[in-house]
């Protein structure tokens, strides 16, 4: 009765549009991400505008599919309305209370003030020589990999390395889980395994009695990791003189809004600090590393099949940091600023980031509120539908990106952008608003500076010193190996013509976490 009358395609009052659904998604390949479904719908209905309503209850809320960037602004900026509850379920669980990404208002009002200062670009130029040392690890893996001509999946390599860089940014501690095992990482598997008991809905869930148990140990095991890391930074803040790690700049804005001092002459962490800072610190591991980590491996992917657009970006390097590879790291430690000249890198990865979207907000539409068709002036109600501004349909969308399906950065470049210094606000206001790999409004990403920031420096790092080489048609051979990926050998492999198409794996990860082989280059 809801759906009667609103823009979609034809509704059944009896099964809504569940047959659409299943129809469409036979034409997926087994596992890959139900974010494609919005394209596919509009493949089928190709009258359809920029936003319609679909009804695929009980598999999914009901929702509003929004592709148009005035109409995405006016419940995320204008008036920034509440996530749909659908948001919480995994990072409740993960984050537990004062976490950012599911708390709202006052709460999330003061945790999102204490951190935001900490992920601004010209702190995070402070933590660079950090980020170059993981990404010497992740290199030295990568020389490994290729001396021995090894088949495999980077994306593991790659979550490795965010998840590290995260523990240097936050804590100014490194989880080496790209030497070993992290309790904490290992933690996080384990609670995302044990939520996915009970299928989808988890409507079994009550037939594992051990469900509850298990999630409040690893909740008690991250916890404890995370808080004596805490302490242990807290205790060493007088003697790391200038390398601030993001809680200690966030304890200090904390104390200063309570009017409770400077951090420097607290004598013991501030409890309620400390019980936000645990949950906060959870929450950048899950929002920051699978995305990062999907960001690096897309790069490799596109400009592997990209040869003139990799060639421009070695150019680039080259101009940058001179003609010795080898010479980057030493580099990065001494002039950080070196990597805001690099222009047309940027331009690539903000196109990767509109390929593969990793992440979406999904908003909770109100009683009171309507949106409005700027071109029809039509009103829209919202109340209790999931408003999704979905990135592959407004990133996909040939209104906003002519020959939307072609990988080209220099939709993102302007042409004033030609590598003078500090253009690279220029490079970002071409398409702000309607490129919306972060989200828009207050509660966009808070870790977008850091994610853009680290994967310029991996790109730096890497991309002159190897030759990336999808390899999916050889990942039969890696069946077994224990990474959870099925190794599928039984087609289709293929969704708008793309073999590396995104699935879902407790995340969104790129489809059989990238299999690859490396070579060397000659220097
Ligand atoms: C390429 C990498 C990344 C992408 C594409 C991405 C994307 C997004 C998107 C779309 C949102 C909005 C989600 C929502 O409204 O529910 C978001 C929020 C968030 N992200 Fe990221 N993210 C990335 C990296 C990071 C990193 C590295 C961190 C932290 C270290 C991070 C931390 C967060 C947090 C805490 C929020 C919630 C903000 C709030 O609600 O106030 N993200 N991200």
């Amino acid at each position: 009765m809801r759906m009667k009358g609103l823009p979609g395609p034809p509704h059944s009052y009896l099964f809504g549009h569940l047959r659409l659904f299943l129809k469409l998604s036979r034409r997926m390949p087994k596992g890959a991400h139900l974010h494609a479904m919005p394209n596919l719908v509009k493949q089928e209905y190709p009258e359809l505008g920029a936003y319609f309503y679909l009804d695929p209850w009980p598999i999914a809320h009901q929702m509003l599919v929004v592709s148009d960037a005035e109409m995405m602004n006016q419940f995320t900026v204008q008036r920034s309305l509440p996530k749909h509850p659908v948001t919480n379920g995994l990072i409740q669980w993960l984050g537990g209370p004062g976490n950012m990404v599911t708390s709202e208002g006052a709460k999330w009002k003061k945790w999102r003030s204490a951190f935001s200062p900490c992920f601004s670009a010209s702190h995070l130029m402070s933590l660079v020589p950090a980020i170059v040392d993981e990404c010497v690890t992740f290199c030295d893996t990568l020389t490994e990999k290729a001396k021995k001509k090894e088949l495999f999946r980077i994306e593991r390599a790659a979550t490795k390395l965010t998840v590290d860089v995260i523990g240097k940014v936050t804590l100014n501690t490194s989880f080496n889980t790209q030497k070993g095992q992290n309790p904490l990482v290992e933690s996080i598997s384990a609670t995302v395994a044990w939520l996915s008991v009970g299928g989808l809905l988890g409507t079994l869930a009550f037939l594992d009695l051990r469900q509850p148990v298990m999630l409040r140990y690893h909740t008690w095991k991250m916890n404890t990791y995370v808080g004596n890391l805490l302490e242990e930074c807290f205790a060493t803040r007088h003697s790391r003189g200038r390398s601030k790690a993001v809680v200690d700049l966030a304890l200090d804005a904390f104390l200063k809004e309570e009017a409770k001092g400077t951090a420097a002459e607290a004598k013991k962490l501030d409890p309620e600090f400390r019980e936000a800072a645990i949950s906060n610190i959870k929450v950048f591991v899950v929002a920051g590393h699978d995305t990062t980590s999907s960001l690096i491996v897309y790069s490799y992917y596109h400009l592997a099949k990209n040869p003139s657009i990799l060639a421009r970006v070695r150019d680039e390097l080259n101009e940058v940091f001179g003609s010795d590879p080898s010479a980057i790291e030493a580099q990065l430690h001494t002039d950080p600023h070196l990597l805001n000249k690099l222009h047309y890198t940027l331009a690539v990865i903000r196109e990767v980031l509109r390929f593969r979207s990793p992440a979406s907000t999904v908003r909770l539409g109100q009683k009171d509120f309507f949106l409005r068709d700027p071109l029809s002036n039509a009103v829209l109600p919202t109340e209790d539908f999931m408003l999704w501004p979905a990135p592959p349909a407004m990133h996909m969308s040939p209104r906003y990106w002519p020959d939307p399906y072609v990988f080209d950065p220099n939709r993102h470049l302007s042409a004033r952008s030609t590598g003078v210094s500090g253009q690279d606000e220029t490079v970002r206001n071409k398409t702000k608003d309607f490129w919306i790999a972060f989200s828009k409004g207050p509660r966009n990403c808070i870790g977008q500076e850091l994610a853009v920031l680290e994967v310029k420096i991996v790109l730096a790092m890497t991309l002159r010193r190897f030759d990336f080489i999808p390899a999916f048609d050889e990942v039969n051979k890696l069946r077994g190996d224990g990474t959870g990926y099925p190794s599928e050998t039984q087609g289709p492999f293929e969704l708008f013509g793309d073999e590396a198409y995104q699935v879902f794996l407790g995340t969104t990860k790129p489809r059989e976490g990238m299999p690859m082989r490396l070579k060397l280059r000659e220097q």
